[in-house]
């Protein structure tokens, strides 16, 4: 990889189209940070940075990033240039966690080092899919809602739907899509809304076949899902407990799960994200790429992970159009006979709108190097 020239922040803002709905609060306006890297050729990547605004999903936050990002990582990319987007990993590990603020930038070396390569990202990360099954996300505290949003996905071609659930609204809830739709392959996600002491309220949902529960205990065990998971038929899949390769390794070890949730921001990167899919294929645990209602570039970076062999179950990579009016990237992405195509295109394949992205901006960053 040739030296870089600059680094450049773009925050920005984009309302949902409609308020995601989970336990934990209402997301109705999305924040995100967009990282160009540019090289001495002048080639620019691109990567996202996924923290939100508040800390309800992970401890990071978008202010958290942008400090992380201007005062530390930066910084180290600064004084000691790297050769290849996997050299991040290890420049970066004198900086604690922090992950989505390092992958924002190790995601966007890889989006360079493609194009540098003339290569797609997703043939650069040993991807074999040409088009990867697509999934959707149904965040609403209404019965209704939640049948009529499932209508118009199943008529837009998405594979499988992931419900929000928690103690005060999953079996009956549940119970009422599975009346309509007794065959449609469901998972739910409970977001650590639940403790052992809920034992029977999750074994009973045993009763749904589940594709799987998503992080149902709390957001840093794998020893009491470890306990469920021998308790429950439902497959456990962890989410928010898996921010690096070696607490995969640890749950598959203990059994605390059948499945993981891949999400690059969590666990710091493509290069990390790669390794667990990979000990995953090994040990025949399940894997499937989430989603972190991101906007098109993070969604890029989705798509060429997802098109590696392990992913098999459709995962939360929806059309920029599931949430966003328009898209900061062209073409977006969508959805066919359900269905995301793996763009062929260098790097993440698809263009930066600068025109929407400077209707969006709110703050901009500039390091020279
Ligand atoms: O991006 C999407 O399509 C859905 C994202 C999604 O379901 C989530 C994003 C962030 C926090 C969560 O509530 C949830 C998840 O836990 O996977
Ligand atoms: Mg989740």
């Amino acid at each position: 990889m040739r030296k870089l020239s600059s680094v450049k922040l773009y925050v920005i803002k984009m309302p949902l189209k409609s308020p995601f709905l989970t336990h934990l609060g209402a997301v109705n306006e999305r924040e995100g940070i967009i990282v160009e890297v540019t090289d001495a050729d002048g080639i620019s990547g691109f990567g996202e940075g996924v923290a939100f605004s508040s800390p309800w999903y992970t401890e990071e936050t978008v202010e958290s990033s942008l400090h992380m990002l201007t005062d530390f990582l930066i910084p180290l990319l600064q004084k000691q240039p790297i050769k290849h987007p996997e050299d991040a990993l290890t420049l970066f590990k004198s900086i604690k966690r922090n992950n989505m603020a390092k992958a924002a930038i190790e995601t966007a070396l890889w989006d360079l080092y493609a194009k540098k390569m003339s290569l797609p990202l997703s043939k650069i990360l040993g991807g074999t899919r040409e088009k990867i099954p697509s999934g959707v996300v149904v965040a609403t505290d209404s019965v209704a809602n939640a049948l009529k949003q499932i209508e118009a996905y199943l008529d837009e071609g998405y594979q499988r739907m992931k419900i929000k659930i928690n103690p005060n609204q999953d079996y009956f809830f549940l119970s009422e899509i599975r009346r309509y739709y007794p065959d449609l392959p469901i998972m739910a996600d409970a977001n650590s809304s639940y403790s052992l002491k809920d034992m029977d309220r999750l074994k009973a949902l045993d009763d749904f076949h589940l594709l799987m529960i998503e992080q149902p205990l709390a957001h840093d065990d794998i020893i009491d899902h470890a306990l469920l998971q021998k308790e429950i038929n439902t497959p456990v899949c962890l989410d928010e407990s898996i921010v690096t390769f070696d607490d995969a390794r640890k749950a598959i070890e203990l059994g605390s799960c059948k499945v993981i949730n891949i999400k690059v921001g969590r666990v710091g990167g493509l290069y990390e994200a790669k390794r667990i899919h990979d000990f995953c294929v090994e040990k025949d645990i399940h894997v499937w790429c989430g989603g972190m209602i991101e906007f098109g570039v993070s969604r890029a970076h989705n798509i060429a992970l997802a098109s590696l062999p392990g992913f098999s179950i459709p995962g939360d990579i929806s059309a920029s159009d599931r949430f966003w009016e328009q898209d900061i990237i062209t073409p977006e992405v969508t959805v066919e006979n359900g269905y995301v195509t793996v763009p062929q295109k260098p790097g993440i394949g698809f263009e930066i709108n600068l025109k929407r992205l400077n209707e969006l901006l709110l703050d901009k960053r500039v390091f020279t190097f």
